[in-house]
């Protein structure tokens, strides 16, 4: 991966990152109450729930993207702050969206996120990133002329030719076939052993039980289960 511009550590201080009591309320609607996570570098947290249980919600908050109403987020002991430049140097979202110029190719996209990390031997990352995710064939392609699955692999090539230290994810695994599943928990397994905090929401179990240290499931924005993947899936039946 690129070289990063903060080290991670080796796990044995704080986590990476820490929510103290964060909550976050729209107007009336409580779509998180008081919760604690930590994600230490070089492990994967995985976070269940139904729609609306306050997932992305959270990750916003991770991502440095929203503040929470009550509590603390702290990412490597400092408070979030999406304008931090270490937090956009060390932090790499992948949403469900991304700001794309409808006249750049995926290759200028990635190009330009090279250069804003200045990353050293960036066409070099760009090719491997782009072969990794299959989408070598569709570099020169404008995003308004990928499938849905591709983009989603787009979405998350933009984070991987870049330093991180902590990767936020919602749902990677949407619309992707079945080898880019896998190849996408390959890599979040690469993230892992690279000392990279990754906390991600999904529906997909088999993704949490392969890549997943910790699974934390929330339903109506409270946290009802948390612990090893294995024993919170069986207890959630295992098919969110
Ligand atoms: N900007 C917003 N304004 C008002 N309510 C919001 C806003 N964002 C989220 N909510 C509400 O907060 C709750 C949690 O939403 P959130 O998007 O975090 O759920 P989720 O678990 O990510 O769902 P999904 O699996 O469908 O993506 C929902 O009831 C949603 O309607």
């Amino acid at each position: 991966m690129p070289s990063r511009k903060g080290e991670a550590g080796d796990g044995a201080g704080p986590a990476l990152l820490q929510l103290r009591g964060v909550s976050r309320t729209y107007g009336e609607r409580q779509a998180l109450h008081p919760l604690d996570l930590e994600v230490p570098a070089g492990t994967c947290t995985a976070l269940f729930g139904h729609n609306g249980s306050g997932k992305s919600t959270l990750l916003r908050i991770a991502g440095g993207r929203d503040e929470p109403t009550t509590g603390t987020a702290l990412f490597d002991g400092k408070v979030i702050d999406e304008d931090d430049p270490e937090v956009r140097a060390r932090v790499a979202v992948v949403g469900d969206t991304v700001a794309c110029y409808p006249d750049l190719s995926v290759r200028d996209h990635l190009r330009l996120i090279t250069v804003a990390h200045d990353v050293a031997d960036a066409e070099g990352w760009i090719d491997r990133v782009l072969a990794d995710r299959r989408l070598g064939g569709h570099a020169h392609h404008l995003p308004g002329a990928l499938s849905s699955g591709q983009l989603q692999a787009f979405l998350l090539a933009a984070a991987l030719v870049r330093p991180r230290d902590l990767l936020v994810l919602d749902e990677p695994e949407q619309r992707l076939d079945p080898e880019s599943r896998r190849r996408l928990g390959a890599l979040l397994i690469g993230e892992k052993e690279d000392g990279v905090a990754v906390l991600l929401a999904t529906h997909q179990a088999d993704l949490a039980r392969a890549v997943a240290d910790r699974v934390v499931a929330l339903e109506d924005g409270k946290v009802v289960a948390s612990g090893d993947p294995a024993t919170v899936l069986d207890q959630l039946g295992g098919h969110q």
